[in-house]
Order: C-alpha cells, then sequence, then structure tokens
C-alpha cells in the first residue's frame, strides 16, 4: 500500500495554483499573498521623533549646560517649517518631523521650560530618541513574500507601507459531497438506521477556516445513477472531496460511480490509520479527493490531503500541515504497517513541555473524541511500543490553519 507521504505527494503533483485577484487591504487577512509586496514608502518616511520634547542640536548640549530658544512648535502632521540654528530648538511630539538642522531630541522630562527658554544640564548623542528614515522598513523592499498566507500583522506593515489593495490567490471552491443512503440533514427526524450527516458540515467549516470556499452537495444515495449526477453538480469548483463509499463493501461505490462518469483514478487504499480506503484522482481537469466515510477519518485525511492540497492551489511554499515536538503523556503500543494519527490532548508539564496524550480508544467513528483533541500524535508504520515521557511527532490541530 501508499505511504501517507507518497500519498501526499502524488496529491500535490496532482494540482495547481489559482489565479490571483485583487482584493482591498481590509479583505485580505487570511488570503494568500499571489505576489511578493514591495513597500511604496519607507516606514518611517522620514527622521521622525520617537518622544515627547524639544528636537536640538546635540553638539549644543555638549557642555552640561545649556538654555536653548525655542522658535517652533511641531506636532506629528505639522512639520517645522525653517532650520534650526545654533544653540535653538523646537518643541516637538512622538511621531513629529525632525526639522532641518537638528539630530537629537530632548525628552521633556530632561529640560524646564520658562516662556521661550528651554534649559537643561543633559548631554545627548547624535540620534538620541529618533526613529530614522526606513528604520523599519525602505522603499522598494520586499515586505511580504508571494505565497504567504496573511496575517493581521501583514494587513498593518502593508497599510503601512501605502498599499490599499493587495494581489492574493483565488479562494479555492471545494465541492463537498456525503454518500451514504443512511444520511439526513442534521435536524431532521433521524428513523432506524438513519444518522445525522456529520461529514459535509464538519468539512465545510474547516475548508473555510483553511481560506477555501466549500460548496455543501447534497448527500448522495449509495447508487451508481446518484453518483453519476456528481458530475453536473461541480461546474466551476476547483477541486471535488466526497466522503464515504470508499471501501470494499458493495455499497461502496464511490469510485465506480465516479469511474463511469470519466474518473482516472490515481490511487486507492494507503497505509494509514484512519484513512486506509482514501482514494484519489482527477474527473477530467478536476482534483478529486475520496475521502472514507468513519467521519474521524475524513476529517484527519483532510488536514493531511485536502489542506495541503489547497495550499498548493494557493501557491504557498509548505503546503504540508507543519510536524511539531511533544512529550507522549501516555504509553503507545508497537504500530502496524499503517502510518497512525492519534487523537490526543496537549497540555504543558511543570518545565512547560508540550505534552500529548492520546486517548485511550481511538475508534475512527468517535467524533466526541476528535472535538475534545488538539493534536495528532503521528506513529510511523512499523513503530516500536513507546513510553510515557519519550518525545513524538504531533500535528496540532486546535490552531487555526496556516
Ligand atoms: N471489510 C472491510 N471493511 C472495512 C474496511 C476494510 O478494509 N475492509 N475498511 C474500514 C475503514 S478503515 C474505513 S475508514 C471504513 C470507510 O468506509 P467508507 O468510506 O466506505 O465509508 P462508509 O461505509 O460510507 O461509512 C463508514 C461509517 O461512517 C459513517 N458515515 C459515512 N458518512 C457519514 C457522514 N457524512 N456523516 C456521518 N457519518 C457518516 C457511516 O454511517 C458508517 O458508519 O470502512 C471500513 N470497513
Ligand atoms: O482507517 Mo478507517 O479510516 O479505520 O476508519
Amino acid at each position: 500500500m501508499l505511504s501517507v507521504s507518497e500519498a501526499r505527494k502524488r496529491i500535490l503533483d496532482g494540482v495547481f495554483p489559482l489565479p490571483a485577484e485583487v482584493v482591498p487591504l481590509t479583505e485580505a487577512c487570511g488570503r494568500v499573498s499571489a505576489a511578493p509586496v514591495a513597500a511604496l514608502l519607507s516606514n518611517p518616511p522620514a527622521d521622525v521623533s520617537s518622544m515627547d520634547g524639544y528636537a536640538v542640536r546635540a553638539a549644543d548640549l555638549s557642555g552640561g549646560g545649556v538654555s536653548l530658544a525655542c522658535i517652533g512648535n511641531a506636532p506629528a502632521g505639522h512639520p517645522f517649517p525653517g532650520r534650526v540654528g545654533a544653540g535653538q530648538c523646537v518643541r516637538l511630539f512622538t511621531g513629529s518631523l525632525m526639522p532641518a538642522g537638528t539630530d537629537a531630541v530632548l525628552i521633556q522630562e530632561n529640560a524646564q521650560a520658562d516662556g521661550t527658554a528651554v534649559t537643561t544640564t543633559h548631554t545627548l548623542r547624535p540620534g538620541t530618541y529618533v526613529r530614522s528614515q526606513g528604520q523599519d522598513f525602505a522603499a522598494g523592499q520586499v515586505i511580504i513574500p508571494a505565497g504567504k498566507r496573511l496575517s493581521a500583522r501583514d494587513v498593518g506593515v502593508a497599510a503601512a507601507a501605502n498599499h490599499a489593495w493587495l494581489a492574493v490567490t483565488r479562494r479555492p471552491r471545494v465541492a463537498i459531497a456525503a454518500t451514504g443512503d443512511e444520511l439526513l440533514l442534521p435536524g431532521s427526524p433521524v428513523g432506524t438506521g438513519q444518522i445525522a450527516n456529520s461529514n459535509t458540515p464538519m468539512l465545510a467549516a474547516l475548508l473555510r477556516g483553511a481560506g477555501a470556499e466549500p460548496v455543501m452537495l447534497p448527500a448522495l444515495r449509495d447508487d451508481m445513477a446518484d453518483l453519476a449526477t456528481l458530475e453536473r453538480m461541480v461546474d466551476g469548483v476547483d477541486m471535488l472531496v466526497t466522503a464515504g463509499g470508499a471501501s470494499v463493501g458493495s455499497h461502496d461505490l464511490v469510485r465506480r460511480g465516479l469511474e463511469q462518469v470519466g474518473l482516472k483514478t490515481d490511487f486507492w487504499k494507503i497505509a494509514m490509520r484512519p484513512g486506509k480506503p482514501l482514494m484519489s484522482g482527477h474527473l477530467g481537469r478536476l482534483p478529486f479527493i475520496g475521502l472514507p466515510g468513519n467521519p474521524v477519518a475524513a476529517f484527519v485525511c483532510s488536514i493531511v490531503f485536502v489542506l495541503p492540497a489547497l495550499r498548493r492551489m494557493a501557491g504557498m511554499a509548505q503546503p504540508a500541515e507543519p510536524v511539531m515536538r511533544a512529550v507522549l503523556g501516555a504509553d503507545v503500543p508497537a504500530n502496524d504497517q499503517r502510518m497512525d494519527h492519534l487523537r490526543a490532548t496537549l497540555a504543558h508539564d511543570a518545565q512547560g513541555q508540550l505534552v500529548a496524550t492520546p486517548f485511550p480508544v481511538q475508534d475512527s467513528a468517535m467524533l466526541h473524541i476528535l472535538a475534545q483533541s488538539q493534536a495528532l500524535v503521528l506513529r510511523a508504520p512499523h513503530a516500536p511500543a513507546a513510553w510515557r515521557g519519550e518525545m513524538c511527532d504531533i500535528i496540532r490541530i486546535d490552531q487555526a490553519p496556516a
């Protein structure tokens, strides 16, 4: 069976970055930059004061006691128009432009003002309390690389660099179809043998949080004709994700149902738990990922395969979920040939180290345990038993995806 990393590589090889669109800066948070963003302005645009006080010539203060003539007042946004000569100073405030001829700021706590006379016994080095032009970034400098999911901090730096609009990759539109005769819309009266469809809303929420635009299709019946209708429901989408009907039972028809309308299957079944019956391929040019129906398997496979594919479509350089290290909070048995993803809680120990404690029951239908989990503990194929206190690899599932 295909390994998890080989399956992910094959999925990533089958998807491509989407085109760019331009959005207002206020809509850019969470989107992915489509091109490097270069500063239109330096920050600060000119030398400015970092404190409230007086713009002085440092050389005037070198004697250790001086009285200066205050020749003007220059609040932020109101630059002093003239030049400051020897023995003179200008009243200014945090953010004020440094007047021509000055090179330091005497903070008001260290000065006595009496009318227009400002006296001090302090000495200053040139540059004291001055933020120099371009100290943060220079005009033309790249402040945001291409392929970065934009944070509120990126919005701030882009605004400071005078951008009102940013080019971002279009949100991937992902059609999600659950399959199963037993499925009902959550909230429906539930008859014998029926269950609420949890996969569609869960996956839509996960994908929306990851910056995609989910298109929730109605649940399909375990029926070749019903599955064939999928082909007509995916106009204008960038990826098709199904959940369910992936296994070997006689009612698990997704692969055959889609193959009859042109699906080219790339692979089916991988060495993963949960998620063994995962499948992938293309319906025409449309990338397709067939998730297993067990909701925990559908979720874990989405973290491991669907989100990386969406990141590749968004043009991100690092599509795979980052793997972190943690201390194991419980013993775990030796693993078989399937790479395992144990649902676990996270906490910090007395030394401040992250501790991941897998739940003792790992059934792939147990959504309540998934909902309480904050991480997946990764167990390589054939890993030997591991003991509480050993280090392990984890993927966090409790944070907004990046
Ligand atoms: N003989 C074998 N049986 C199974 C194997 C196997 O290798 N040999 N693999 C098992 C594994 S692993 C998984 S995972 C499941 C996946 O099967 P399917 O993808 O065909 O999923 P379904 O049979 O459609 O459903 C499985 C389970 O999940 C429930 N379900 C399905 N969709 C939803 C939904 N949208 N919301 C909530 N719950 C859903 C469904 O009712 C079933 O209980 O196959 C194993 N079997
Ligand atoms: O691997 Mo399945 O995905 O056990 O539930």
